[in-house]
């Protein structure tokens, strides 16, 4: 603030000058010949290190404001992000932060133009008060009149912004969807002119008249600044006896003011662009507790020697309450050590349990209990490391992100073999050579992730279902039995009912609860 006051007090104080020289009679002195050169340079170096110093803080801002963004949708509950969806998501980290960073960028010359403004206003106050409070008067005036007409740009911005998700989500179809869109022409030609050009015209359509708005209102604001300096040069003189070489110093600053006065009502639109994208990420209702990465990585309190779920319930909510789909009540007890199966149709909750059992939800009703220790909001977190999961819709990543162990690669290339993969992947420094792989590889990938995890909790959400005969069989009666006998527990998620002797719990689901619970390896046994 000091650094931009100054700035504008120097740069006042070089019209100043120019106002003196241009109303006196004489050849300029060396003196004013030195003191404009000099207020020049201050005005060079003020003006410039202004803007550094602000630019350090709105960078600085900026860049806290994408991790603060970030860290808040890593600490939201999984749940919440499921809801909102990946297109208001993506649309909240591009359009939103972007155009909250833009404004941000703006701030430092906002201040410096605020500056420059307010001193030769100062400037003006000293060289006529009454003048200049009529000039301030009918400044406000101009202002308010102009706020008048942006306002009504807002519910345009705030249509803009809305269609911008919806925009989003065509664009990921775009995406996802090329495989399905390139083998079915009217398909895609329905999703062309049918989605994605009417949402793009709606979004033209409310631009243009956003802009024409904002055009209007500056047009306005252009031609309100020559009113005012037709009535200084006109109607002041009308008012009271002004010394001819006030009125000529007074037009001559407020045409000097029009840059900064300028740059700062032309930056009302992009603060309330801002002020719009606030509320939207305000809208998402991210957590705003203290994140999961500032959280100090706490040792697991419990083995995971038994899990217990009682009277466990979760429901899904729809607009229409009929189609709301309950999990539960459900009661289960797992052992280290020990395999379950869960089977049951397509749509019965069996994935809706694997995340109500990693804690990634939290149960409406009932309770988790690892080890005997209940499982809360304030624990979950650290529950959750108890688990090395595959899921279904898993996501492999490119390396063996914050797996730290002097071993990780050697370990990685013996899993690598073992899953029948060192000829397709190696590994250096715990980066996988490649991950363009069949989906059946990718799976086998993601299953040595877990491996190396090494966690007392296995789930596998249906990992079989993409493996060939072969390795189906490996899977079910090696690495399962492997793992047994490592003392984990192991959740698995089959539909195939060839190796349902390997479990030693089946744990049969149907519309959202448990309909049958079997021991084949105790049948085995007996
Ligand atoms: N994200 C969600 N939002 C709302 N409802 C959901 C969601 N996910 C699942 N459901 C509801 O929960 C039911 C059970 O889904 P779930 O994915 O748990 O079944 P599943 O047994 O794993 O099925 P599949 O064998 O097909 O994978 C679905 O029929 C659906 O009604």
């Amino acid at each position: 603030i000091l650094a931009g006051v100054s700035s504008g007090l120097a740069s006042a104080t070089l019209v100043a000058l120019i106002n003196r020289e241009l109303a006196g009679t004489g050849p300029a002195t060396t003196a004013s010949i030195v003191t404009f050169f000099a207020v020049t340079a201050l005005v060079l170096v003020l003006n410039y290190s202004s803007r550094v110093l602000l630019l350090n803080l709105s960078t600085q801002a900026i860049l806290e404001m994408r991790l603060y963004l970030c860290r808040q949708i890593l600490s939201t509950s999984f749940q919440r992000l499921e809801s909102l969806g990946s297109n208001r998501l993506l649309a909240a980290l591009t359009e939103d932060v972007l155009t909250i960073t833009t404004t941000l960028a703006d701030f430092p010359l906002f201040c410096v133009n605020l500056a420059i403004f307010t001193c030769c206003l100062g400037y003006l106050l000293w060289l006529s008060p009454l003048l200049a409070l009529a000039l301030i008067a009918f400044v406000v005036l101009g202002t308010l009149t102009h706020e008048a007409i942006e306002r009504r740009a807002r519910t345009y911005l705030v249509s803009t912004r809305e269609t911008w998700d919806v925009l989003i989500g065509g664009y990921q179809t775009l995406i996802h969807g090329s495989k399905e869109l390139r083998l079915h022409r009217q398909r895609r030609e329905f999703f062309f002119s049918g989605v994605l050009q009417p949402t793009a015209l709606t979004m033209r359509k409310l631009a243009f008249t956003c802009q024409s708005i904002f055009a209007l209102a500056n047009s306005y604001g252009q031609a309100l600044y020559f009113v005012l300096i037709g009535l200084i040069l006109f109607a002041a003189p009308g008012f009271g006896r002004f010394d001819p070489q006030v009125l000529t110093g007074f037009t001559l600053i407020v045409i000097y003011m029009n840059a900064p006065l300028s740059y700062l009502v032309g930056t009302f639109p992009s603060f309330r662009r801002a002020t719009i994208a606030l509320e939207k990420l305000e809208s998402l209702g991210l957590s705003l507790t203290p994140t999961i990465c500032e959280e100090k990585a706490t040792p697991a309190t419990a083995n995971g020697r038994t899990l217990e779920l009682k009277k466990l319930r979760y429901t899904y909510r729809s607009e229409q309450e009929d189609h709301d789909f309950t999990l539960g009540p459900i009661d289960l007890q797992c052992k280290a050590g020990e395999i379950t199966f869960v089977i049951g149709g397509n749509g019965s909750g069996k994935s809706s349990l694997v995340k109500l059992i990693t804690g990634l939800y939290a149960p409406d009703a009932g309770e988790v209990r690892l080890d005997g220790r209940r499982i809360d909001n304030e624990n979950r977190d650290d529950y959750r490391q108890h688990f090395s999961v595959v899921f279904s819709d898993f996501y492999l990543f490119e390396s063996l992100v914050g797996l730290y162990n002097p071993d990780l690669d050697a370990q990685a290339l013996h899993y690598l073999q073992k899953l029948q993969l060192a000829s397709k992947v190696q590994i250096k420094d715990g980066v996988f050579s490649t991950t363009n792989l069949s989906q059946g590889q990718r799976k086998r990938l993601a299953l040595l992730t877990a491996y190396l995890e090494d966690r007392p909790i296995y789930v596998f959400d249906e990992w079989a279902a993409d493996q060939d005969p072969y390795f189906k069989e490996i899977f079910y009666l090696q690495l399962l039995p492997e793992l047994k006998a490592r003392g984990k527990m192991v959740l698995v998620i089959s539909h195939d009912d060839l190796y349902y002797d390997v479990a030693d719990k089946i744990i049969k689901l149907d519309s959202g609860k448990i309909i049958e619970q079997k021991y084949p390896a105790a049948c085995k046994r007996t």
